[in-house]
C-alpha cells in the first residue's frame, strides 16, 4: 500500500546523504501513512462522503483509538468508552410492553415449557386408557358379584344347610369364578352327589329360590325333576325333545336379558340315557354361544355308595371331613375331599361322558348332631317350640351307622319332615 502511493509526496522520496539513506525513507513512509489517515478521516466526516460514511470502522494502519469524530469533538473527559460511541446512532423507539399486574398469590413468571417427546405422550395416553379399562372391568365384575348377590347366597346356604360346609363353600366358589366373567366358552356344570337325605335337593331348591329373586325373572330358572317330568311310562325321545326345547327357551331368554340362567335337574340318576346325551350336547363348543352362558346343577344319588363308604372309612380320623376351624383339620379335610372327588369322577365317568365336564361336589353323610339341627329347624318351621331335648329324642328314633364312637344317619334328614308332621 505504501509503495503503491509514492506520488502523494514526491519531495520525501528525494535522495539525501549516504548516512541518512535508511532513516529518511522510513520517515517518509511514516509521514505518508499519517497523511493518508488524516485524509481518510476528513473524508469520512464530510456529509455524503462516500460509501464508507457512518461505518465507523478504522482502516488498517490508522490508530484504532482515534474515532472518526475526534477531530471535531471538544477534548474533554466523558464516561463514554470508545466502544460505546457507535451505539449513539439514533435508535428505533422500542414499544414498551404493557405492564401486567399479577395478584399476590399467583405466579409471576410463565411456567417453563417442558419438551416431551411424542412417544412419551403416546405412552402416557396408552397407560391411561389401559388403566381406565382395567378399572372399568373391575367395576363390571363387582357389579356382577352384586347382581347375583353371591355373598348373600353363601350366608343363606350356611344358615340353612347342616353338616355340608365344604360342599357349600365349593358351590359358591365355583359360581363366583364363573360369574366373574361375562363371556364363557362353556356352561358351568355342578354335579351334587351323595346318599339319600343329605340335602342335595334342599340345596337345589335354595339355589333356585335365590336366583329367582336376584334375576327378577322366574322364567330364567328351570327346575326339572326327572321323576316328575319324565316318568318311566313316557318315551325317552319325547322327554329329550321337551328338555331340549325348555333349555333352549331359557338360555335364549337369558341371552336377551343379558343374564345367566340357572337350570336345576334333580334325580339325574333316574334320567334315561338320551336325556343325558342331550345334556351333554348343551356343553359342546359348537353349540350357539348363548348355551355357554348358563349354570346347570345336576342332583344325583349316583355315587352315594362311594360317599358312604368313604365317610365311614375315614370316621376314625379326627374329624377329617369336617373343617371345624383348625387349620390342620381343614387341610386334612381338603385333601380327603379331593380324593373323594377323584374316586367319584372315576365311577361316574364310566356311566356317561357327561360327568367328565362336571365339577363334582360330594355331599357327605350327616351325623346325629346335624339331624338334631334338622329336627329343630323343621319344628320351628311348623310352629313348634324347637326344644333341644325333644329334637334329640326324635333323632334317636332314626337309624345310624356307628363307627369309631360317631353316629351317621343312614337316611340323613329325609324322614325329618314326615316325623315332625306326625307331632
Ligand atoms: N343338610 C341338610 N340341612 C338341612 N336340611 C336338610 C339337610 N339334608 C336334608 N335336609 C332336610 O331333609 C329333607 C330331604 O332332604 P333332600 O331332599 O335334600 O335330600 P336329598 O339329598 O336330595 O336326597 P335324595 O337323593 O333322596 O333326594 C329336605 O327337605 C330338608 O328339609
Amino acid at each position: 500500500m505504501d509503495r503503491g502511493q509514492p506520488s502523494l509526496e514526491p519531495a520525501a522520496a528525494a535522495p539525501r546523504a549516504s548516512g541518512r539513506c535508511v532513516i529518511a525513507p522510513v520517515r517518509a513512509v511514516l509521514r505518508l501513512r499519517r497523511r493518508v489517515c488524516v485524509l481518510r478521516k476528513r473524508r469520512l466526516l464530510q456529509p455524503g462522503g462516500g460509501p464508507d460514511v457512518g461505518t465507523g470502522a478504522p482502516r488498517p494502519g490508522c490508530s484504532p483509538r482515534a474515532p472518526r469524530a475526534d477531530l471535531d469533538q471538544p477534548k474533554f473527559f466523558t464516561f463514554d468508552s470508545p466502544a460505546e460511541l457507535p451505539s449513539r446512532t439514533p435508535r428505533k423507539k422500542r414499544r414498551r410492553s404493557r405492564l401486567v399486574l399479577y395478584p399476590e398469590t399467583s405466579r409471576k413468571y410463565r411456567p417453563r415449557v417442558e419438551h416431551r417427546s411424542r412417544a412419551q405422550r403416546c405412552l402416557l395416553l396408552l397407560v391411561a386408557i389401559v388403566g381406565f379399562q382395567v378399572l372399568n372391568a373391575i367395576e363390571n365384575l363387582d357389579d356382577n358379584a352384586q347382581r347375583y348377590d353371591l355373598d348373600g347366597l353363601e350366608k343363606a346356604l350356611q344358615r340353612a344347610v347342616f353338616g355340608q360346609p365344604a360342599a357349600v363353600s365349593r358351590i359358591v366358589a365355583l359360581m363366583r369364578d364363573y360369574l366373574a366373567t361375562h363371556v364363557h366358552s362353556r356352561p358351568l356344570l355342578l354335579a351334587l352327589h351323595g346318599p339319600s337325605g343329605v340335602g342335595k335337593s334342599h340345596v337345589g331348591r335354595l339355589l333356585a329360590r335365590h336366583f329367582r329373586s336376584v334375576l327378577e325373572d322366574s322364567a330364567l330358572v328351570l327346575q326339572y325333576h326327572a321323576r316328575h317330568h319324565c316318568p318311566e311310562a313316557r318315551a325317552a325321545q319325547d322327554c329329550r325333545e321337551e328338555l331340549a326345547r325348555r333349555v333352549a327357551d331359557v338360555v335364549a331368554r337369558a341371552e336377551a336379558e343379558e343374564k345367566t340362567p340357572l337350570l336345576v335337574l334333580d334325580d339325574v340318576e333316574l334320567m334315561p340315557r338320551p336325556l343325558l346325551d342331550e345334556l351333554h350336547g348343551f356343553l359342546q363348543p359348537q353349540r350357539s354361544h348363548h348355551f355357554h352362558n348358563a349354570i346347570y346343577v345336576l342332583l344325583s344319588g349316583a355315587g352315594g355308595a362311594e360317599v358312604t363308604r368313604f365317610v365311614l372309612q375315614n370316621a376314625s380320623r379326627a374329624l377329617p371331613l369336617r373343617p371345624d376351624g383348625f387349620r390342620s383339620a381343614e387341610a386334612a379335610a381338603a385333601q380327603a375331599e379331593e380324593d373323594l372327588r377323584a374316586s367319584l369322577l372315576a365311577v361316574l365317568s364310566r356311566e356317561h361322558p357327561l360327568w367328565q365336564a362336571a365339577a363334582i361336589v360330594p355331599f357327605l353323610l350327616l351325623d346325629k348332631r346335624d339331624v338334631v339341627s334338622c329336627f329343630r329347624d323343621e319344628m320351628a318351621g311348623e310352629g313348634f317350640f324347637p326344644d333341644q331335648a325333644r329334637a334329640e329324642n326324635l333323632a334317636a328314633q332314626l337309624s345310624f351307622y356307628r363307627v369309631a364312637g360317631r353316629e351317621f344317619a343312614v337316611t340323613g334328614c329325609k324322614q325329618v319332615v314326615a316325623t315332625v308332621n306326625l307331632l
